[in-house]
């Protein structure tokens, strides 16, 4: 399998796909010398236009090493993965992920960067500014990011000073700069307090609703922060998939147990969910 950048296949990273699939993983797996066991083992999943996954899992199941393939941050051991219609080892990386929002609350972000600048450095996909490549439209699109994650205030406010709930929306604006048609977050609720969770989960819902063509993919700790959009759930556990699929046939006490190794009992609350360990 490649490890390394290939050739550009001549006709671009956004398109060529099959319709409607965004990513799709045959047969994954990704080993490591210093790792006990296989962060991932023979994974198969596919991510379609639209579709909203959360990838549920203990510490250590393997949803990380999960996103970094679908965001063409690292390539797997074994097997397959196609991403919008390109597969990696045969492209220009560097180019497929310009089309892949990654939102990951670890990231570096300039500190005294003002909200704007941030979101605006997302047009480049750089850490830094790079102020001569950013012209009047890219402005405003940033701009309108900010006021649609209701950031507006927050414009001019330094990154380093904004709450980590107002960090959190202003990262999902910066992610959604070139017009992704996957976004990834890596635990985009770390952190936040209830009313900055309540806010970030309307957002991701509104986010559905105004891009029916997005497809998200979230990892998440907590059911009760899973937004109402999410129409599939990818359980995963030592690095291995135990049920994928909607929402409704895959999430319950029974398969969560299973996940996590300990009996949890489900409670569906509207189209939100809450979940706690039972004692056996
Ligand atoms: N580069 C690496 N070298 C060795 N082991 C690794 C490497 N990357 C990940 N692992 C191991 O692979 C397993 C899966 O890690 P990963 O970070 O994907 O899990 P996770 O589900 O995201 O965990 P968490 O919920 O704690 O963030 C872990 O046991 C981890 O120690």
């Amino acid at each position: 399998m490649a490890t390394g950048d290939c050739d550009s296949s001549g006709d671009g990273p956004a398109r060529g796909d099959e319709a409607g699939t965004v990513l799709r993983l045959r047969d994954v797996s990704v080993s490591r010398r210093s790792a006990r066991a296989e962060p991932l083992a023979t994974l198969s999943w596919t991510v379609r236009a639209g579709e909203h996954w959360a990838l549920l899992g203990p510490n250590g199941a393997g949803k990380t090493t999960l996103l970094r393939l679908a965001g063409a941050v690292m390539f797997p051991t074994t097997g397959t993965v196609d991403l919008l219609g390109h597969r990696l080892g045969t492209v220009d990386v560097r180019e497929l992920r310009a089309h892949v929002g990654h939102v990951n609350p670890a990231q570096r972000v300039p500190p005294h960067c003002s909200a704007h600048t941030v979101v605006l450095t997302g047009a480049t996909g750089t850490v830094q500014p790079l102020w001569d490549r950013y012209g009047d439209a890219t402005r405003e699109r940033a701009s309108a990011l900010l006021k649609e994650f209701g950031c507006d205030a927050l414009r001019e406010r330094r990154f380093g000073e904004c709450s980590q709930g107002e960090q959190a929306r202003i990262r999902i604006a910066r992610a959604l700069m070139p017009e992704p048609r996957l976004l990834l977050l890596d635990e985009p609720f770390s952190g936040l307090d209830l009313p900055a969770r309540e806010d970030l989960v309307d957002s991701l819902e509104d986010l559905a609703r105004s891009r029916p063509e997005l497809a998200t993919v979230t990892v998440s700790h907590h059911l009760e922060e899973l937004p109402s959009s999410v129409s599939h759930v990818l359980l995963l556990r030592d690095g291995r998939p135990l049920a994928q699929g909607r929402v409704s046939d895959v999430l319950g006490g029974a398969s969560l147990s299973a996940c996590f190794g300990r009996p949890i009992e489900l409670v569906r609350n509207g189209a939100r969910w809450h979940a706690r360990t039972v004692r056996p």
